[in-house]
């Protein structure tokens, strides 16, 4: 198997008394699709963080296409094509959606807003994406899983090698999540991305990864193909038991079993 393009190793994160990540080593291979997944609490989001450079961490090293970039800021990450979404959406509310598009293309050489090529390049994503008809639409008043897809479009401006996806499918109907599935994984195997996909919905995560990582409480408790996780009784454990917390753990127990409602865990 190719190598892996992304490569964080040994990420440790403390928010003061709370040890959010503990040691985490996770890859992600180009025209993989790697589903993250992990109750409430369990450093998803943290872990993003840090592969985007929004957070720096307290240890561990990150290596992009074999190059350190522990202490790249985010620009330069996003500039040299690794790309998220977040969790609680992020879209300019106040432009509309070829605007979202247009401003989250590379700017290097001057080129000014109303230049033709970043429009271009925005009808054609949108189109891809099948978003043609919202493009004037602004997109503080798109539903949210229109606002979703937009979201995505976005992180497709520019052609991303590593994208990071924070519950894409969250606020989504059936109809939305067919989509946007279909959506990342065209862009994992057409363009060779490596993309790596927290999400709460497992049913979701399950049909279109190839590998999962599970975290729970700052650690990875499992890795392996979806078949092995579903099967692992550590995770289910964690989603669905009471899960008794050792000394060591100091994060709030209500967050235990706080993944996926019960019917969210497929019956494979
Ligand atoms: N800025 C912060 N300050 C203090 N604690 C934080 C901060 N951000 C996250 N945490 C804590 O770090 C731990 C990991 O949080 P994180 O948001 O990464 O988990 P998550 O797996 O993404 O959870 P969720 O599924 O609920 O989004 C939690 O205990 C959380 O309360």
């Amino acid at each position: 198997m190719n190598q892996p393009l992304l490569h964080a190793s040994g990420i440790d994160v403390r928010f003061g008394g709370v040890h959010a990540l503990r040691g985490v080593t996770v890859s992600v291979r180009p025209g993989e699709i790697c589903g993250l997944i992990g109750p409430n609490g369990a450093g998803k989001t943290t872990l993003f963080d840090v592969l985007s450079g929004m957070r720096r961490p307290d240890a561990g090293a990150i290596a992009y296409d074999g190059t350190d970039i522990t202490r790249r800021p985010p620009a330069w990450r996003a500039r040299h094509g690794i790309r998220r979404t977040f969790q609680r959406q992020q879209l300019f509310g106040q432009l509309t959606v070829t605007d979202n598009l247009v401003v989250a293309q590379d700017w290097r050489g001057g080129v000014r807003p109303s230049a033709g090529r970043h429009r271009q390049r925005a009808a054609a994503v949108l189109h891809d994406c099948g978003l043609d008809t919202l493009a004037g639409s602004y997109a503080g008043g798109l539903p949210v899983g229109q606002a979703r897809m937009v979201e995505l479009a976005r992180a497709l401006a520019d052609p991303p090698r590593v994208l990071l996806l924070d519950e894409p499918a969250s606020g989504t109907t059936p109809e939305e999540r067919r989509r946007l599935a279909s959506l990342i994984r065209r862009t994992a195997t057409d363009d060779d991305c490596a993309v790596l996909l927290v999400e709460h919905n497992v049913a979701f995560v399950m049909d279109l990864c190839s590998r999962v990582v599970v975290l729970d409480l700052g650690h990875v408790l499992a890795e392996g193909t979806p078949a092995e996780i579903h099967a692992n009784p550590a995770v289910r454990e964690a989603y669905l038991g009471t899960g008794a917390q050792g000394p060591e753990h100091d994060h709030d127990p209500a967050h235990r079993g706080g993944g996926p409602a019960a019917g969210e865990w497929p019956n494979v």
